[in-house]
C-alpha cells in the first residue's frame, strides 16, 4: 500500500505518452547519457552502470546487480541506492521519448530488502504528458523480471532544454562534453527531432 502526492499522478487532461519514431527498436540498448554518469555511465568507477534496453512501448527494462558497496545495513542494499537506480531506470526514458528532461518530484516504496548480490530487474515506462511534465512509474523485482516487486517509485520528470545544462553544470565538467562531437550531435538532436 503506497500513499502518493498527486504531484506524481497526472490530471485528467494529460496525454497519452508517443513512442518517438527514432526512439531505440525494443530490446536494443539505449546509451548511457554521459559516461560519467553515476547512474550509467560506463566511466564511472563508483556508478551503478545500469544498461538500460527500449522496451515495445514507452518503456525501458534494465538490471542492476547489489554490489557490496552498495550496503546500508549490513548485507543489505541502501535505500538511496535503491532510489538512484529507480530514478535512472526512470531517466532512460528520455531516450524512448527523444527529450531531455530531469527529475522534478521521486516518490519510492520499499517494500522488501534487497540483499547484496542480488539482481534487482528494473523497468519503467511514461504514464502521460502534459506540456513539460511528463509522468512515469519504474519498479525493481528480486528472482527475475516477473519476481516480487521490492521497490517501486512514481515520478515526475520535467522537459529542459540542453541550455539548463550549460548554464547550471560546472564549467571543467560542461567545457570536456562541450568538445566532445558525439555528445553535441545527440544533445541537439533531441532538440531539434522533438
Ligand atoms: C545532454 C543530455 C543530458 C540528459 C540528462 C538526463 C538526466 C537523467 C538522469 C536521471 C534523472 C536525474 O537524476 S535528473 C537530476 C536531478 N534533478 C534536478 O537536478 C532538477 C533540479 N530542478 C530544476 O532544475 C528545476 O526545478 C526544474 C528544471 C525541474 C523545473 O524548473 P523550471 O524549468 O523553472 O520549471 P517550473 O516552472 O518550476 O516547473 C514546470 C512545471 O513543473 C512543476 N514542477 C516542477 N518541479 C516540481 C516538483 N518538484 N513537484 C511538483 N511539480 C513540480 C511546476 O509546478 C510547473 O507546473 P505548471 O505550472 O506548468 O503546471
Amino acid at each position: 500500500m503506497s500513499a502518493t502526492n498527486t504531484a506524481v499522478q497526472p490530471p485528467a487532461d494529460a496525454a497519452a505518452p508517443v513512442r518517438h519514431p527514432e526512439a531505440p527498436a525494443p530490446g536494443e540498448p539505449v546509451g548511457s547519457h554521459y559516461a560519467n554518469c553515476f547512474g550509467c555511465g560506463p566511466d564511472q568507477p563508483h556508478g551503478l552502470h545500469l544498461a538500460a534496453r527500449a522496451g515495445e512501448g514507452v518503456d525501458i527494462t534494465a538490471e542492476f546487480t547489489v554490489r557490496p558497496e552498495h550496503q546500508g545495513a549490513p548485507g543489505l542494499a541502501h535505500g538511496g541506492v535503491l532510489a538512484t537506480a529507480l530514478d535512472e531506470a526512470l531517466g532512460a526514458l528520455n531516450w524512448i521519448l527523444r527529450v531531455i528532461s530531469v527529475t522534478g518530484r521521486l516518490e519510492t516504496d520499499y517494500l522488501r530488502p534487497v540483499p547484496v548480490g542480488s539482481v534487482l530487474h528494473l523497468s519503467a515506462r511514461v504514464t502521460a504528458r502534459a506540456g513539460r511534465k511528463i509522468y512515469a512509474t519504474a519498479e525493481g523485482r528480486l528472482d527475475g523480471p516477473d519476481g516480487p516487486v521490492a521497490v517501486r517509485a512514481d515520478a515526475l520528470f520535467i522537459e529542459v532544454k540542453v541550455d539548463h545544462f550549460i548554464e547550471n553544470g560546472r564549467q571543467e565538467e560542461i567545457q570536456a562534453v562541450m568538445h566532445d562531437p558525439d555528445v553535441r550531435r545527440q544533445a541537439r538532436a533531441f532538440e531539434v527531432n522533438p
